[in-house]
């Protein structure tokens, strides 16, 4: 955190970085075999889709993102307790990741990255993270997370908003 205290750099998107909160859905480092006799490479098992918790069931869906400009005011952020969630852009676009520690039940200062085009992410379930923001343009991004009866969204609201950055 720089600037203010509630300012955030958005930093360039990591498995490592990205670990504690999910996955980095992206081919760079992936496990992939040729198929189809050769025509095709599968870029193999990219990311851990847990959506069966309590009889749900995997949705597939597609999210029209209207573009944010840079700074993003993070006003509030979201969970999902029974499943995981995945965000995979049907360009290759950038978009904002923003997601937070857990703090006895509250989302602790979050932090901000930056995705490359090329790159998706999959949250683990019960991770905070802010909706989707799409950056430069409106943009289609695929998303797989869990249906079910059950509720499956907690919303927190900061006291005081956050504000990203691109860059330092
Ligand atoms: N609410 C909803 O379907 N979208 C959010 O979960 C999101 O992370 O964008
Ligand atoms: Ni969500």
């Amino acid at each position: 955190m720089s600037g203010t205290d509630r300012t955030l750099f958005a930093r360039p998107l990591t498995k490592e970085a990205f670990a504690p909160f999910g996955d980095v859905i992206e081919t760079d480092g992936a496990a992939h075999f040729a198929i189809n006799g050769g025509t095709t490479t599968r870029f193999h098992d990219l990311a851990h889709v847990d959506v069966a918790t309590e009889g749900g069931r995997p949705l597939i869906s597609i999210f029209r993102g209207q573009a944010f400009a840079f700074p993003v005011e993070i006003r509030m952020m979201e969970r999902h307790p029974l499943g995981t969630q995945a965000f995979v852009p049907l360009q290759p676009v950038p978009f904002l990741v923003v997601v937070a520690p857990d703090r006895d039940g509250r989302p602790g200062e979050p932090q901000a990255f930056l995705a490359a085009p090329g790159q998706g992410v999959n949250y683990a379930c019960n991770v905070w993270h802010h909706p989707l923001v799409s950056l430069s343009r409106t943009s289609d991004f695929v998303v797989v997370d869990r249906g079910g009866e059950q509720p499956n969204l907690e919303e927190q609201t900061y006291p005081a908003p956050y504000s990203v950055l691109a860059e330092r």
